[in-house]
């Protein structure tokens, strides 16, 4: 039987198993640490430890602000929980928080560029925790105090910002906050609501749900009309039972006792309290085109299909990413942070935080440019019901809001280093945007948009398997399991994945009706190349990549994955038996790198073993097609060990000459070469000794001589540089095919399959 992991969480397209594997495949969990400087001789050595690294501490004992100069500390921030409030689910721990905290310290660097780390603190007494951190100052340009409940944090958060000189900011208080109070700005706006009496119902009385009152207050809004809620009801003044300080200050004068008599005729309502903690009774009892912002996270107070059933004036916003209208603090600290670290500010105060509310506001209303439209799954988004605050993944956030932050840092007098520039660093902050994550992502959603049907030739093993059920649960298309049906179940019995699920389909080679159909045309296109009838029949009978090439070329399905059980070359053999190149193409492998924020392309890492001058022009013109259809203005370099004549060598007189060919082409992309890989890729070797060459800027397609030095430098970029390589891609194909590495996981099988898909036209 199937067991609950491999169920799809509703609307999320995962399933608890994937989440599982997600965090403990590869390295457990989701972070690391890399050195920034070389540490290979006994010159760095010497340099970053003893004895040079006497100097700079010498420097920083001198000139404690030359820390942010010779350390990390500049760009470094901690994120410190002990698990009282982990999201909605409650008090589980220092420890089990920990997923949470590194996932906070990744969406730092993901969307900032700012170096975290997480810091779990195994006690609940408040002093100890104050006392643990306060001493950390050293260590870090901020502090981000995260699920710690209420209340813990405002006692913990009010000392440590009297006891340190570095921005100490409880993201649950005041990130929930300034998005909220973004969204709400909106929504009032296009609900035609004044905020002085506009009347607010806040359930949850803790760090999120004070802070968001608080703010909200301080924005305009009579407190009188605000009611805030906790596990007891209404929080009215004279309630003993369950109080604190904080709620007591937000305590009205009302006979209301119940969430749901405060709910009736409200405009708004928050939920920062717990899964279905709203019931379809309140909402139908709320004033017409009620906001309703139910934030709890991972499961909302109410989901929008419960809201969307009982009315349809709603304006509706989740904490969740499936959903529209994402109010989450993921919008916020990772931005605010960075604002605050560049101008070292010593604290994020209120003008920080409205400056950040502000921007956020404004850019939902925006005009969304075309650069951007991907982020929104390719419909451009207009400010309305729907599009109340932009999405995480916008990546106008990177500038907008820092910017404003370090502004309004600076004009309230906490920011220690001036930002003369604001202009220069806008773009600098864009600039520190990694491209490729918004290229998949937008790559996935057009896959979404325009669903195909793969074929995963090898669906009798397990990661396959899985591969194929994820590609099917996040809603990609119909994946093709192909293999024998009998082994595919029990397989998904023995590893606990459920087949029964739509978008799936198996397909056995042996009982097909399309069989003769595809020996018909494999026998057509090999009879001539030393292939019996008999042949055909019995490749296209036993081997699941020449079936599963045939049903893509006989248009059964649009796409096929395979790989993981076949090396490479064989595989593409199978392919290539059964599918040509695409008229007028070459067929070569793309491989993506991803290293340090850069991303390039090389080529060929897969087809030509030792391509002459005019394969080396026709790969160069195939992967620059492939650059720019993946988003990217294609920079060619044509590499070699020698750079333009020297040292001479039959090799590169073979780029050259393709460099030669390429000339006579009338090409729309710029291109050089011969050129060694550091002249390619560093702007300043070029500039200096090679002023003359065409390239605009940095290479960021890579031809390589040979397929012994594509494979070999991409290998060794993964393994040794830490990069992430995507591919070898296939392209040139007249249908579309990608082949995997042998032994694939079940997420880069995944991603082969979207690739795969987008190549068949999605
Ligand atoms: N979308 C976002 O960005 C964010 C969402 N949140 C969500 O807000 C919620 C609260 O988090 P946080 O403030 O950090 O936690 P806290 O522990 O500080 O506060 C929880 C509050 O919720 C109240 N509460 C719990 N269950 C209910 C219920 N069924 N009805 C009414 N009140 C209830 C508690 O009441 P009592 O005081 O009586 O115990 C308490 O006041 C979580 O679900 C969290 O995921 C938090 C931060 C960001
Ligand atoms: C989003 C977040 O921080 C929370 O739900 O606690
Ligand atoms: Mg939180």
């Amino acid at each position: 039987m199937a067991d609950s992991k491999s169920k799809s969480r509703p609307g999320t397209g995962i399933t608890d198993q994937e989440a599982l594997d997600f965090h403990k495949l590869g390295r457990p969990g989701k972070l690391e640490i890399n050195p920034t400087k070389p540490m290979a001789t006994q010159r760095d050595l010497s340099l970053a430890y003893s004895p040079g690294v006497a100097v700079p501490v010498k420097a920083i004992a001198a000139d404690p602000a030359t820390a942010y100069d010779y350390t990390t500390r500049g760009n470094m921030v901690a994120v410190i929980s002990n698990g009282t409030a982990i999201l909605g689910l409650g008090n589980l721990g220092a420890l089990a928080s920990k997923p949470v905290m590194e996932g906070k310290s990744v969406l730092f660097k993901r969307f900032a560029d700012v170096d975290s780390i997480d810091l779990e603190i195994d006690t609940e007494n408040v002093d100890e925790f104050i006392n643990c951190v306060r001493y950390l100052g050293p260590s870090f340009g901020g502090i981000n105090l995260e699920d710690i409940k209420a209340p813990d944090c405002f006692i913990i958060e009010q000392r440590l910002r009297e006891l340190m000189d570095i921005p100490v900011f409880h993201d649950d208080q005041h990130g929930t906050a300034i998005i909220a109070a973004a969204g709400l700005i909106n929504a009032l706006e296009l609900t035609g609501r004044d905020l002085k009496t506009t009347k607010l119902v806040c359930n949850g009385a803790g760090a999120a749900a004070i802070a968001c009152i608080e703010l909200i207050k301080a924005m305009g809004f009579n407190p009188e009309n605000v009611t805030l809620c906790d596990t007891k009801g209404v929080i009215y003044q004279g309630r003993s039972e369950g109080m604190n300080q904080w709620k007591s200050a937000h305590a009205v004068k009302t006979d209301k006792r119940t969430l749901a008599e405060a709910m009736k005729g409200a405009d708004v309502v928050f939920g920062l309290s717990q899964k279905d903690a709203f019931s379809e009774d309140m909402i139908r009892s709320m004033a017409d085109r009620p906001i309703i912002f139910a934030m709890a996270n991972p499961d909302p107070e109410i989901t929008p299909e419960e809201v969307a059933r009982i009315r349809d004036d709603a304006i509706m916003a989740t904490g969740r990413s499936d959903y529209p209208n994402q109010v989450n603090n993921v919008l916020g600290f990772p931005y605010i942070f960075r604002g605050a670290l560049d101008v070292r500010a010593t604290t994020i105060n209120d003008e920080m935080k409205i400056a950040a509310v502000n921007a956020l506001a404004s850019l939902a209303r925006e005009d969304v440019p075309d650069d951007v439209v991907a982020a929104y799954q390719g419909a451009r988004p207009r400010f309305g019901a729907q599009y109340i605050i932009p999405v995480p993944f916008d990546p106008r956030l990177i500038s907008a809001i820092p910017v404003a932050v370090a502004k309004a840092a600076i004009e309230s007098g906490v920011a220690r280093r001036e930002m003369p520039d604001m202009d220069a660093y806008a773009r600098e902050l864009s600039a520190r945007r990694d491209p490729i994550a918004s290229t998949l992502s937008q790559l996935y959603e057009r896959v979404r948009r325009h669903q195909k049907r793969i074929v995963f030739a090898e669906a009798e093993e397990e990661q396959v398997m899985r591969a194929a059920l994820s590609y099917a649960n996040q809603g990609l298309g119909t994946a093709i399991l192909l293999g024998r049906e009998d082994l595919i179940h029990s397989t998904a019995e023995r590893a606990g994945i459920d087949l029964n699920r739509p978008g799936l389909e198996i397909v056995n080679a042996r009982i097909s009706k399309r069989v003769d159909a595809y020996i018909d045309y494999l026998y057509a296109r090999l009879q001539r190349d030393g292939y019996l009838h008999r042949d055909v029949t019995r490749l296209i009978h036993n081997d699941r990549n020449h079936f599963a090439a045939c049903m893509v070329a006989l248009g059964d399905a649009d796409g096929m994955v395979t790989g993981v059980t076949r090396n490479y070359s064989t595989a593409l053999g199978d392919v290539r038996r059964c599918i040509d190149a695409k008229p007028g193409h070459r067929v070569i492998g793309v491989s993506i790198v991803l290293a340090r924020g850069r991303t390039v392309f090389v080529a060929d890492t897969a087809v030509h073993d030792m391509p002459a001058a005019e394969e080396l022009a026709e790969i160069a013109e195939e992967a620059a097609g492939f650059a720019r259809r993946m988003g990217y203005e294609p920079r060619v370099a044509m590499l070699a060990y020698s750079t333009f004549g020297h040292p001479s060598g039959e090799r590169s007189e073979r780029v050259r000459e393709a460099v030669n060919i390429l000339d006579k082409r009338h090409l729309n992309f710029e291109f050089d070469g011969e050129m060694a890989a550091d002249v390619a890729l560093n702007r300043k070797i070029m500039e200096s000794l090679y002023p003359f060459s065409r390239l605009s800027g940095p290479a960021n397609v890579l031809v390589m001589p040979a397929f012994h030095s594509a494979a070999i430098s991409t290998k060794m970029l993964q393994e040794l540089g830490g990069s992430t390589v995507i591919g070898p891609l296939l392209v040139g194909l007249d249908k579309s095919v990608q082949i995997t590495s042998m032994g694939a996981k079940d997420s880069d099988i995944v991603n082969m399959a979207a690739i795969a898909a987008y190549g068949a036209g999605a």
